[in-house]
Parts: structure tokens; sequence; C-alpha cells
């Protein structure tokens, strides 16, 4: 018996899956996370699974395809996607998004925009009542090259964050998470997002940026579970 919010990730991808797998997908986004664990599940679950192959947008991604008996393929290999499906860390109400929080949002950028349709899969824990900022307070992760930290982070706080940091792996590895890409992620808290286009588009001008997790005009539809099992749309 799955836990109510583990419920409400599976219904959300399950809907999310029925409503919107094109019945002759030939390439088709896996992202990461653990709400998409329930994407590929699902997935794993077509009659004609193997008529298709997925993109994965890090390691963890790559097990899902793999564990699900779904054909793994390169972006590199296809980089025309017919549809991805990815989770968020908060959606604001006009379907932008923070991603990042599991430290794979560069190829899951790449995947999505890569993607003639981009599905978000999530809990409605991570719906913003208005901008984005507000229920995601852990800051925009932003990937970067590892010698450019600490320039990087003097020039986030010139463009107003509040508080940067260096993400920290914590109990499980001693110093700094290292991405999918050998790269580091900062942190950068910038309170509520007004303008999320502009403020991707400063960021991503530091030199030493790689990618920042805001995702900003790339989502088709959102999907939130409950945990009473209801699911509830967001359309762009
Ligand atoms: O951006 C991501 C990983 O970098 C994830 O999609 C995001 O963190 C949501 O994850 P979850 O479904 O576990 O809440």
């Amino acid at each position: 018996m799955s836990s109510g919010i583990e419920h409400a990730k599976r219904m959300a991808a399950y809907k999310a899956v029925d409503a919107n797998f094109p019945p002759h997908a030939k390439v088709v986004g896996i992202g990461s996370g653990s709400t998409v664990v329930y994407v590929a599940e699902r997935i794993g679950q077509l009659k004609n699974k193997h008529d298709f192959v997925c993109i994965s947008t890090g390691f963890q991604s790559k097990q899902l395809i793999i564990d699900n008996g779904l054909t793994l393929g390169a972006i590199e290999q296809f980089p025309k996607v017919d549809i991805a499906f990815d989770g968020a860390d908060e959606v604001d109400t006009n379907l932008n998004l923070i991603k990042g929080g599991g430290a794979c949002l560069f190829q899951e950028k790449l995947v999505a925009s890569s993607a003639d349709k981009f599905i978000v899969v999530a809990d409605t824990r991570k719906k913003s009542p208005s901008d984005l900022g507000i229920a995601w307070r852990k800051g925009v992760p932003i990937e970067v090259v590892p010698n450019s930290y600490a320039v990087v982070t003097r020039q986030l706080k010139e463009l107003g964050a509040k508080s940067v940091v260096l993400r920290q792996g914590g109990g499980a590895k001693a110093g700094p998470v290292v991405t999918d890409n050998n790269n580091f992620l900062i942190d950068a808290d910038f309170g509520s997002i007004s303008d999320p286009g502009s403020l991707h588009q400063q960021i991503k001008l530091l030199v030493g940026v790689v990618e920042t997790g805001l995702f900003v005009d790339m989502a088709h539809t959102a999907y939130f579970g409950d945990e009473s099992g209801e699911v509830s749309e967001q359309l762009r």
C-alpha cells in the first residue's frame, strides 16, 4: 500500500501518460525524480513499448528506462523528441517551472526543449499560488562549470540573490554535489520571481553557467495529484 503522497504522484503520472502518450510515438523523453518513476512504470505497461525509444535525462532516468523494459536511446541519435515527461520542484500560475532539485536540470532542459510536447507530473505541494520562489524555498538550481562557482556566486549576489549556496552532498558525500555532467550546482534564492524569463536570461549570460533550473514557456500541461488520488490539470 503506497503512502498518500506516493499515491498522488502515481495518479498524476498515470493520468499524464494515459492522456498524452501519442499512439505512434517514436521518441519519448523520460525525466528524473521520484514522480517520473511512475511515468516510466506506466509507459512500461504499454503494449507497443518496443516501437519507440526513450531518451534519459540522467543516470536515474536511464535506470528507470532499463528497469521498465523500455528501449534506451541517446539524444545524439534522436535530437527530435515526440513527447517528454518530467517532474518539477515548483509550477507557477503561468506553467513556468523551477527544476533541478534532483541535480538533473541540464539534461532535463535539453530533452524538454527538443520535445514537441513537454508534460509535467507532480503532487499538489508543487503548485505555487502565484510566482515561482514561493512554494520552493531552496532557491533556483544553477549548473556551473566547477572552477567558476566562486565567480558565479559573486555575480548572482550582484543580480540580487538573497543567498547563494554551493550544493553539498550531505551525509552521502563530503564536498559538493557533482552532476551527471561533472559540474557543480548552485542554489540561488531570489525570493518571489515575478519575471522568470528575464531572470533566466541574466543568469545564463554569466560565464561558467551551463544552465538554469528556470523552465520558462516550455511546459504544455501539468498534472497534479493529491493524496485522495484526484488529479487536476493545468494548461498553458
Ligand atoms: O528537476 C528534477 C530533478 O533535477 C525533478 O524533476 C524535480 O526535483 C522533481 O522531483 P520529484 O518528482 O522527486 O519531486
